[in-house]
């Protein structure tokens, strides 16, 4: 058990299975974007270690860049998504992969869709470590999947509490 600022979270997701869903989301982005060149974009803060280990596991050429989305206050999404730093990179025509810590209500996602869009990608998946089923209710398709999961608030591996929590290297969940 461990406690971030007034809350406890209990161990919920090992550093093995984290690494399992890592494997098999790399295995098939390395299949489907052989010779493509693909553009990967982090959406930070969350991703920054999932981003990392995926396209470390990168066989082929690609870029890399990031954007920086935020609309969690505490363990709510205020579904007010703001773009804090964006895209700095010319990717018209561009095959782009959005690397996602978590897809859960999709308010990021409709967002980041709105500017990928205006950008003029050829196309772009969504790649993400876990996802919310129960939660997310959007029409965008989540092509990458590592682990779906219940619609509980986790932390660990990049997801914060209130700032807390972002370095540990396996996902814990709000005890109950
Ligand atoms: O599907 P949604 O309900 O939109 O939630 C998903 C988003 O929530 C988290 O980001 P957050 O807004 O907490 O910012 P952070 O990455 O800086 O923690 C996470 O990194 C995703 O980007
Ligand atoms: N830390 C954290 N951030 C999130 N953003 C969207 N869902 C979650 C979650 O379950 N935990």
């Amino acid at each position: 058990m461990i406690k971030l600022h007034d809350l406890e979270f209990e161990p919920y997701i090992s550093e093995k299975e984290i690494n399992q869903a890592i494997e098999e989301i790399s295995g098939k982005l390395n299949e489907d974007y052989k010779g493509k060149m693909p553009v990967f974009i982090g959406v930070l803060n969350g991703s920054f270690m999932v981003a990392s280990e995926i396209i470390k596991r990168f066989d082929h050429d690609c870029e890399v860049s990031f954007v920086k989305m935020g609309s969690y206050v505490g363990t709510q999404s205020t579904g007010n998504v703001k773009t804090l730093v964006g895209l700095n990179q010319n990717l018209k025509g561009r095959q782009v992969v959005l690397l996602e810590d978590i897809v859960d209500t999709g308010n990021t996602l409709v967002e980041l869709d709105k500017i990928l869009t205006e950008a003029g990608v050829e196309d772009y998946k969504v790649a993400t470590l876990f996802l919310k089923p129960e939660a997310y209710k959007k029409n965008i398709p989540v092509k990458y999947v590592g682990l779906e999961i219940p619609n509980k608030f986790i932390v660990g591996f990049g997801l914060d509490y209130d700032g807390l929590g972002r370095n540990l290297t396996q996902v814990y969940k709000r005890k109950e």
